[in-house]
């Protein structure tokens, strides 16, 4: 299967033409006002309309509750919900249901206990982003440009599709995915020039060398097969 490339947090009409262009597959909008990447729901309503199905709309929120999910969703019109703070099992299924859209819960890493909780959030979201865990005074939950041990990766089961954020850029994504075997990848601050800021060329060299990678990986999956 084709590897979904997602660029998050876009907040202008140009880098989000940029990312379309180059053939994101996912665009995200972070609703997290802490963030250098907050979007309001005027400018998050503006972006979305720009969109016509070119790719797949993501709505990022943390631990929001069903008001600001409610308005997100009305402003954006997304495909994915993505869930990137420590919801619950059961508010997963809870979110999924309410609002009738597909879910990506997040799991943040650092060490293999982390995934402790994976098998219960599997059983309810439709995709799992294995993301960096952030330092405990760190003034938000993702979006900060570091990386975890891929390698904790390599022997998860999953039926649903995954992908893997956190840290990623063009120098580094060929391993990322040769390592995990992500079905998607996730970035963000690796296509800026300073936080919030995204970098159209650093957009376009993301994407081709995520391209390029793929490419690699589903070669040398034949390869070692016949
Ligand atoms: O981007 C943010 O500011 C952000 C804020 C709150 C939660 C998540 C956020 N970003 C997500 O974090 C990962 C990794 O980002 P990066 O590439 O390391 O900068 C990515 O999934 C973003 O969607």
């Amino acid at each position: 299967m084709a590897l979904a490339v997602k660029i998050c947090g876009l907040s202008t009409r140009e880098t989000l033409e940029v990312a379309l262009d180059a053939g994101a597959d996912m665009v995200g909008f972070v609703f997290f006002e802490a963030s250098p990447r907050h979007v309001t729901l005027g400018t998050a309503r503006e972006l979305g309309g720009l969109v016509k199905g070119r790719a797949i709309k993501v709505v990022l929120t943390v631990d929001a509750d069903d008001a600001t999910l409610e308005n997100c969703i009305d402003a954006v019109q997304p495909g994915l919900l993505q869930l990137h703070g420590s919801e619950s099992v059961a508010r997963v299924r809870d979110i999924k249901q309410k609002f009738g859209l597909p879910v990506m819960k997040v799991l943040s890493v650092a060490t293999a206990a982390d995934l402790a909780g994976l098998p219960g959030y599997a059983a309810v979201a439709d995709r799992i982003l294995f993301d960096a865990r952030a330092p405990k005074d760190a003034t938000r939950p993702g979006g900060l440009g570091v990386p975890f041990d891929w390698h904790l990766l390599e022997n998860i089961k999953l039926t649903i599709p995954f992908m893997v954020g956190g840290g990623l850029n063009a120098g580094n994504i060929a391993e990322a995915i040769r390592v995990t075997r992500a079905g998607g990848v996730d970035v963000s601050s690796g296509v800026e020039s300073a936080p919030g800021v995204k970098d159209p060329e650093m957009i376009r060299t993301f994407i081709r060398a995520a391209r390029e990678a793929a490419g690699a990986t589903a070669s040398s999956k034949i390869a070692s097969s016949v």
